[in-house]
């Protein structure tokens, strides 16, 4: 397993977390299996996994509404469960489904909360935080999909909380609202709280977290910041050879150490772990033999890439990433 562990004191922090549905043995279903994160106190942190992964179920053992079946869990230092009554009022959580009577406005939702709630702000403040405050009077059964997310969002803000957890907070967001609650949630970053998030969105870990776990089947597969993660994965060149080279032209490339090469007719496609010192290398070559290199495109991996190839390398572990493997670029054909 990954450690995506960082020096202590951690904001949350799990060790050797499991979590169990059903009896023990056949029947039953484990779905967590031995996870170990912290959270450094103002950190962003993103749980990213396949479905059915397990990342609504540790999120519920660190927010204490379900017990661990083993492992030890600390959220500012208490125990989620134990500790609750000191815990609760200083975290702020977003189901999946809030689940708010639908009869109420949101305004009464909100105050309804807010009496629940230790230190609470003001509730027209919490629903302008995620633009819904013109919309206070409307009941919650009048809510879109992704107001009723905001509405979830804004209850999780009102007291004003030190860690906040968010399972999938843009889920069924438009593009525009989407882009709101990210500005929401950097601010709220920026001003020191800690936040642990699930999404599906790559692009959301991408653009928020500073670190980030993958999950596969109840276990976490690798982590670490987007650079560390990207890192494990080969940058990818494309380019197409001019005709008159012929077929044979990726003979006379340069050898460039730790890529490997794949030709589809003229058309190369390099695979490096160094992506400016290979595209260098490549340039100069170019440029010294007078070669166009036509349709080039340099890019580094992606979170996709990764997290496609963590999903596969878990189920088959030939397909694991690795660096590639040395060729001289015109033999590997
Ligand atoms: N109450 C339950 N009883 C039995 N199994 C459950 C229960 N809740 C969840 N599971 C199973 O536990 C596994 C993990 O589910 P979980 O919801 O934590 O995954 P997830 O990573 O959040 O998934 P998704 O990305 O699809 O939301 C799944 O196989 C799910 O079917």
């Amino acid at each position: 397993m990954t450690d995506t562990s960082r020096p202590r004191p951690a904001a949350v922090e799990a060790r050797g977390l499991h979590r169990r549905y059903g009896p023990s043995g056949q029947g039953g279903f484990e779905a967590v299996r031995g996870l170990d994160l912290a959270v450094a106190p103002g950190e962003l942190f993103a749980l990213l996994g396949t479905n059915g992964a397990g990342k609504t179920s540790t999120l519920e053992v660190l927010e204490g509404l379900a017990e661990p079946s083993a492992g030890e869990v600390r959220v500012l230092g208490l125990d989620p469960r134990r500790e609750r009554a000191a815990l609760r009022p200083r975290i702020g959580i977003m189901l999946q489904e809030g689940g708010f009577p639908g009869e109420l406005t949101l305004a009464e939702t909100g105050r309804c909360w807010a009496g629940l709630t230790t230190g609470a702000r003001a509730v027209d403040e919490a629903l302008d935080l995620v633009g819904l405050l013109p919309r206070r009077t409307v009941r919650v059964k009048q809510l879109s999909g992704g107001e009723r997310r905001r509405l979830d969002l804004a209850m999780a803000l009102l007291g004003r909380p030190e860690v906040l957890f968010l399972d999938e907070p843009s889920t069924g967001l438009d593009p525009e609202a989407r882009a709101s609650v990210w500005r929401l949630i950097r601010e709220l970053r920026a001003a020191g709280t800690t936040v642990v998030l699930t999404t599906h969105y790559l692009e959301e870990a991408e653009e928020l977290a500073d670190r980030l776990a993958i999950m596969h089947r109840g276990r976490v597969v690798t982590g670490g910041t987007v650079a560390e993660v990207l890192a494990a994965h080969p940058a990818r060149i494309a380019f197409e050879l001019p005709e008159r080279t012929g077929p044979n032209a990726a003979l006379d490339l340069p050898a460039l150490p730790g890529t490997s090469t794949e030709l589809d007719g003229r058309r190369v496609l390099l695979r490096t772990p160094d992506l400016q010192g290979t595209l260098t290398e490549l340039l100069g070559w170019a440029a010294r033999h007078r070669v166009e290199l036509a349709r080039l495109d340099a890019r580094s991996a992606s979170l996709e890439e990764a997290f496609l190839a963590v999903a596969a390398s878990a189920v088959d572990p030939a397909a694991a990433p690795a660096a590639p493997a040395p060729s001289k670029i015109g033999r590997a054909a």
